[in-house]
């Protein structure tokens, strides 16, 4: 996969994607992260990439002709097409269903706006789908674009080893993920690791894993469990969690 990024801080995204899981994914040519930076199709002597917004009132939006240069130069660096995607918190909440399907394509082209953000016409023009990572305002889009590649570059084939399985990630059935735990047995603090963890009976670690992942989703996010159709052997370890919970 490549992914392109038009962001006035280029620096950023190469050193966001040069980290961890996305920058070995990077090193093994599973993918392939470029940044341009728009202030590099300018023509004047500042190397402007704002101005004033029409109506008055506070605020810059950026140029566009550096912009659409940009885009352009972005769209025909390879022969094969890109979902631009622009990040906004106008845009469709980021969720794990959509990071699983942005992976599955050949390349994106993540826009990053600063300022107030980037001229409606060109939007409607260059921009295939607008993406919020979340309802806060952040100073630009590059922090949403950094979250894309991570999130879409570890689910590409390979690069994650078995030590970062995304098999049982929180979302990835739909469910928050189970608790973990590690050396000591028991800590500094006198707490111990639950005792099925160490016993070695796979069968009953999976259901108290199961049984962990339905509570804490019950617990913290209600919402995404009333989205499910739970099996009946998971309605029968949440009602043993919820009997637990509530004793
Ligand atoms: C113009 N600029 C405004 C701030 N911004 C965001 O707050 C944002 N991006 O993605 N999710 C978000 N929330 C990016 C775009």
């Amino acid at each position: 996969m490549r992914i392109d990024v038009l962001t006035l801080f280029p620096e950023f995204i190469h050193a966001a994607a040069a980290v961890g899981v996305v920058g070995r994914a990077q090193q093994r040519g599973l993918i392939e992260v470029a940044a341009w930076n728009p202030r590099d199709f300018t023509h004047d002597n500042y190397r402007r990439v704002d101005e004033r917004t029409f109506g008055g009132g506070p605020g810059m939006v950026m140029s566009t002709r550096p912009l659409t240069d940009c885009l352009a130069a972005i769209r025909t660096a390879v022969p094969e097409p890109a979902r631009v995607i622009y990040l906004t918190p106008q845009g469709a909440r980021l969720t794990q269903r959509r990071v699983r399907e942005l992976a599955l394509l050949p390349r994106l082209a993540l826009v990053c706006g600063r300022y107030e953000g980037i001229d409606e016409r060109l939007i409607a023009r260059e921009i295939d789908e607008e993406i919020s990572i979340g309802d806060y305002v952040l100073s630009g889009g590059e922090l949403g674009a950094a979250v894309i590649i991570d999130a879409v570059g570890r689910l590409q084939p390979g690069a994650l080893n078995d030590a970062d399985s995304a098999a049982h990630d929180s979302f990835e059935d739909g469910l928050l993920d189970c608790p973990h735990y590690t050396r000591p047995e028991v800590d500094a603090q006198g707490d111990a690791v639950p005792a099925v963890l160490l016993s070695g009976d796979h069968a009953a670690i999976a259901r108290w894993r199961r049984r962990e992942a339905l509570g804490r989703t019950w617990l913290r996010r209600p919402d995404l469990l009333a989205r499910m159709t739970l099996s009946r052997a998971d309605r029968a370890l949440l009602d043993d969690f919820r009997r637990t919970w509530l004793a």
